[in-house]
């Protein structure tokens, strides 16, 4: 069977930093990976080597056995970035930002049509901000801006979602709110990769987990990967006793 996102031994510098050393995964349609990782251990760049936003210096990744390029073009796959990487200050609405998920299905006039603008609304009301379309995007609390972003990937349709830490400041309700959209979203068929800080959390969440570090160290269930002796490999420390576990 195609894999829903194949990554093959990919490598990935930036000058002399190797981010991604023979980085290998495969994950199926329909299931919900957590990305696990110390500070700089190439999970941004897996996600952005993923999209198609970084170029592999050797390996070859494929979205549901297309190139990233055309996967991002025909809207397969959706990237819900580090807050760090988006401006804030941008002045579009939140309605904007969500419709942007519909510019594939636009064609080259990227006039919204019917059909788009209740993508939009549908969208938006599956994640709680109906009320806060007009919003500038900024204007948002940290939970609502990651819930910005996921409606996009819903209005696109996108059967592949990436998510960079998304319960990075977002509060406990918001990250519930999330957890259950994202299960909502894979039960329908989509795949989900979402790298977080959060062990806890992780096990409920996801069906499976990554422990990166350059390379992938491990893959499999999360209560095997989350062992204390896999962490420490990972990370080089006790991170599952140290208090609330969020690396
Ligand atoms: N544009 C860039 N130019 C130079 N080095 C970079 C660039 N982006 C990332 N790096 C470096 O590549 C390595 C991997 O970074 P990356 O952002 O992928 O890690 P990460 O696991 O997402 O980290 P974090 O958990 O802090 O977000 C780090 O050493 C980082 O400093």
């Amino acid at each position: 069977m195609t894999a829903a996102i194949e990554v093959d031994s990919v490598s990935v510098h930036y000058g002399d930093v190797l981010a991604l050393d023979q980085a290998t995964l495969r994950l199926e349609k329909g299931r919900i990976c957590g990305l696990v990782g110390m500070n700089g251990s190439g999970k941004s760049t897996l996600f952005k080597v993923i999209m198609g936003l970084v170029k592999p210096d050797t390996g070859t990744v494929t979205i549901a056995g297309g190139s990233p390029a055309k996967a991002r073009k025909s809207g397969v796959v959706s990237y819900v970035p580090q807050s760090e990487d988006v401006d804030w200050q941008f002045p579009v609405s939140v309605h904007d930002v969500v419709m942007m998920g519909r510019y594939g299905h636009m064609g080259l006039t990227r006039r919204p049509r019917r059909v788009d603008r209740a993508a939009v609304a549908d969208a938006l009301e599956r994640v709680g901000l109906a009320n806060f379309a007009q919003r500038q995007i900024g204007q948002l609390s940290g939970g609502q801006r990651k819930r910005a972003f996921v409606a996009r990937g819903i209005a696109q349709n996108a059967t592949t979602l990436l998510l960079d830490e998304p319960f990075a400041g977002v509060d406990k309700r918001s990250e519930a709110t999330i957890c259950t959209l994202l299960s909502e979203l894979a039960g329908d068929g989509a795949t989900i990769l979402v790298s977080t800080h959060d062990l806890h959390a992780l096990p409920d969440l996801a069906d499976e987990a990554v422990l990166l570090m350059r390379r992938v160290l491990m893959h499999g269930v999360p209560a095997e990967v989350l062992q204390p002796e896999n962490l420490a490999l990972a990370f080089g420390l006790d991170v599952m006793n140290r208090k609330g576990s969020q690396l």
